[in-house]
């Protein structure tokens, strides 16, 4: 049985509630599948402190941070397991240990750091258990042995037979031991490379690394909002971010995985649905780029290139480092904290050119390094930072001065240098009427949206058949290509190949009329993709599933564009949004939102049927092709949803009343069985528009919401209204959106204009990818 190996870093585990999540995923789990922990939140540097105080013999630090790591462990273990369990016994032990051992100067790092990694297996197996998983908690170090700085694979290897089949096994990341026992780390962030190193050791067939971000960005999301998420990157180029110093995985994670097939995953245990990154093979990702901080890190000018020299270092290090070959010197840049250890290996073979600097480092697709280098200074020193070395080589580029840079900066350089070169995959779905038009506007279309980022089409979906190339379809020849080339697909398998896309952005285009499309859209956005909806079932869908939708997008920084879905081309909701945003307040839209409808109204008078109307419209396919469909008032029902939504109301479909442009009567069987009753229609009709007469108005039918009743109005249905009224003026078929607010109060603000027809909605769908494409530059 193929065994799987998960590694939850501090991060995941930094408090109860973190556990509880933990557990839950590890629910999930089959047994004999081995659970890597480190040391929950801060605690291996709050050891780290305890340790330093220790050091420097300061007696009262040391009894603050054994009372802060109290006070942490305790809250954890009461809160999961009570104050009466063993493990909390358990740990009152330990930290009488600890204390009573640097009372009487018997403490050994290692050793103490040791705990915290032990103290989060057993918390969480005996968790685990708690819950009714079996699972059992093993010290590394039992595991892992090191004889002169190398780990002994075979021994080791034999060692973790001793996991179990039947239980899930809960192992300490981060220590091992050397050949006589004693406690040995692996280096700080070293619990992924116990991961990665205990999959090799079981076979495992997959190493997931889960943490407190989706995956492996751009940039550190926390410092940049508009880092991108990657769904792929190359082992090398993972290799090259974690010898740069970035904490997303530790430098050797990878070092195991050569020559397996072991797939590596990261993800976040705050997310468990979402996918993560996968790290692969070098072919089989395109090469990224990445921004990475470096905080002090000191630089020495090597006075030979000796690989092995440097080799070994790395190993005493246990951290590998990077030589960095400039005009015929080497140089090595190693984190300051090893600075000294550094100097006394090398000697006179080593000068300290620069001591403690902080920076930025650019990973990039090969043959850019330069270019990027020289940018970036640029744009450093326009942002005042005195650089004091500045070099790039295969793969990356190095800034450093004196200052750690600060997340506007980040930003800056990340905007300018790495944004800037994200692909956006785009799949249409629906080429039909508006997909078609659509299609041949993007070939015009490509050239402005180039300029802002690289589009590339790599689907085209209708509803049973698709075209799916990820290295992208020609534009000029797709409709042809389609015809001959479309495939039967599933929703799964469209989905699987949205989910393996290499692209820094997606989106998906929905030019479908299709409920059950619609309803694949929180599986787009779980695999982070933006949408653009002309659709409209989404944007009206069950409020509880329409705010999880929203819910998700907004967590994952994603993008929903749907102006095409009221109003065809005219920019309804854009409006709406805009006022809101420069801080009106909205108080009531009304109008005709349906250019069929629109028609019908301006066209009917008391001297016509109101069927036969109903039949020129259809005729000049002015209808859906049962034209209930329009007179239901349904449409209009949804387009009026979503624009209450938009101005942040939780509304229902139902909460809409709805009257419709025909009797109930007419609502079974055909249209022909409609139509054999068509006297009912006429009837109903007129009635209505011999009551408006006699008012001297006219019928419309219209959409109304108003958010100064109590409760809030919101109704669709005809209506008797003045023949001067905006309403009632409107060229046939046209839409018009009369919109009052705080800044528009009696003056209200009209959008009007045709409301449907393909040229026009297609080219409302472009505004929406524009703007996309806009964003995602910004
Ligand atoms: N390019 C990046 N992608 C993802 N996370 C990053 C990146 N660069 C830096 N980070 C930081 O790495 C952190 C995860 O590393 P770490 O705190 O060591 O996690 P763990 O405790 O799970 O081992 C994230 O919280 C994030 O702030
Ligand atoms: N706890 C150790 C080892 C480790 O890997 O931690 P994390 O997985 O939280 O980065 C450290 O802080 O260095």
């Amino acid at each position: 049985m193929t065994k799987q190996v998960y590694k939850f870093g501090g991060s995941s585990l930094s408090s109860a509630k973190r556990y509880h999540a933990v557990a839950n995923i590890c629910q999930q789990l089959a047994y004999g599948d081995a659970i890597v922990v480190s040391a929950a939140g801060k605690t291996t540097d709050t050891l780290v402190r305890l340790w330093s105080c220790y050091h420097n013999q300061d007696h009262k630090g040391v009894g603050e941070v054994i009372a802060l790591l109290k006070d942490h462990q305790c809250a954890l273990v009461s809160e999961l397991l009570g104050d009466k369990s063993e493990v909390y016994a358990h740990f009152i032990d330990d930290i009488n240990a600890i204390s009573q051992r640097a009372g009487c100067a018997e403490l050994e790092q290692a050793w103490l750091l040791a705990h915290g990694e032990l103290w989060s297996a057993r918390l969480l197996a005996h968790y685990l258990n708690k819950q009714g998983v079996a699972a059992t908690h093993f010290d590394s170090r039992k595991l892992f042995v090191v004889a002169q700085n190398n780990l002994k694979h075979q021994e080791n290897t034999a060692r973790c037979q001793a996991l179990k089949s039947d239980q899930l096994n809960v192992v300490t990341g981060f220590i091992a031991s050397d050949e006589v026992g004693n406690t040995v780390t692996l280096g700080r962030n070293g619990s992924d490379y116990s991961a990665t190193l205990l999959g090799k050791y079981i076979n495992a067939s997959s190493v997931t690394i889960w943490t407190d971000t989706q995956g492996v960005y751009s940039t550190d999301p926390r410092k940049v909002e508009k880092a991108v998420k990657y769904n792929k990157i190359s082992q090398q180029q993972a290799q090259q971010l974690a010898r740069l110093g970035n904490p997303v995985l530790h430098a050797k994670t990878l070092t195991p995985l050569k020559d397996s097939d072991i797939k590596l995953v990261v993800r976040s245990s705050y997310d468990s649905h979402s996918d993560g990154t996968q790290v692969v093979a070098n072919e089989q990702a395109k090469a990224k780029r990445f921004l990475t901080t470096l905080a002090s890190v000191d630089v020495f000018q090597l006075t030979h290139n000796n690989k092995d020299s440097i080799r070994e270092l790395s190993i005493i290090l246990q951290h590998p480092l990077q030589p960095l070959e400039v005009e015929g010197n080497t140089l090595l840049l190693v984190p300051s904290q090893f600075g000294e250890q550094v100097a006394s290996y090398y000697l006179q073979d080593a000068v300290l050119i620069e001591s403690n600097v902080s920076g930025v480092a650019i990973v990039s697709e090969a043959g850019s390094e330069s270019q990027l280098l020289e940018s970036a200074k640029a744009l450093l020193e326009k942002q005042s930072m005195t650089l004091r070395g500045a070099w790039s080589q295969n793969g990356f580029a190095i800034l450093l001065g004196d200052q750690l840079l600060e997340s506007d900066t980040l930003s800056l350089l990340h905007e300018e240098l790495i944004t800037a070169k994200q692909e956006l995959a785009v799949i249409v779905a629906g080429i039909g009427n508006v997909g078609e038009v659509f299609l041949s506007q993007l070939n015009d279309q490509l050239a402005r949206l180039n300029t802002l980022l690289p589009v590339k089409l790599v689907g085209l979906l209708r509803s049973s058949t698709s075209l799916l190339n990820g290295q992208g379809i020609e534009l000029a020849t797709a409709s042809a290509n389609f015809k001959n080339n479309a495939k039967a697909s599933s929703p799964e398998q469209i989905i699987e190949f949205i989910k393996e896309l290499d692209y820094g952005h997606k989106v998906v285009i929905d030019i479908t009329a299709s409920e059950s499309f619609s309803k694949l859209y929180p599986e787009f956005a779980l695999h982070d993709c933006h949408i653009i909806s002309a659709n409209k079932y989404a944007g009206t869908a069950e409020l509880n599933w329409y705010e999880n939708l929203r819910r998700l997008q907004t967590e994952k920084n994603l993008l929903w564009r749907y102006n095409t879905s009221v109003g065809a081309g005219l920019p309804i909701n854009f409006a709406l949004k805009d006022l809101q945003n420069s801080g009106d307040k909205i108080t009531k839209i009304s109008g005709v939102f349906s250019g069929t409808l629109s028609w019908l109204g301006a066209n009917y008078s008391l001297d016509k049927k109101f069927s036969d109307l109903v039949e020129q419209a259809r005729e000049l396919g002015f209808t859906e092709p049962d034209p209930r469909e329009d007179l239901s008032g349904r449409d209009v029902q949804r387009k009026l949803l979503i624009l209450a939504r938009e101005l942040g109301l939780s509304l229902e479909l139902d909460d809409i009343e709805l009257s419709a442009w025909m009797p109930n009567e007419l609502a079974e069987g055909s249209w022909q069985d409609a139509l054999a009753k068509r006297e009912l229609l006429d009837t109903f009709v007129e009635e209505l528009a011999l009551d408006a007469q006699r008012e001297g108005n006219t019928l419309r039918y219209v959409a109304e919401l108003d958010t100064t009743t109590s409760p809030i109005t919101a109704k669709v249905g005809l209506k008797a209204v003045a023949p001067s009224a905006a309403v009632a003026t409107l060229t046939p078929g046209d839409n018009i959106f009369v919109i009052n607010s705080v800044w528009y109060a009696d003056n209200a603000l009209i959008i009007q204009g045709p409301g449907a027809g393909r040229e026009v909605t297609a080219a409302g769908v472009h505004s929406d990818l524009y703007w996309l494409c806009h964003k995602l530059s910004e």
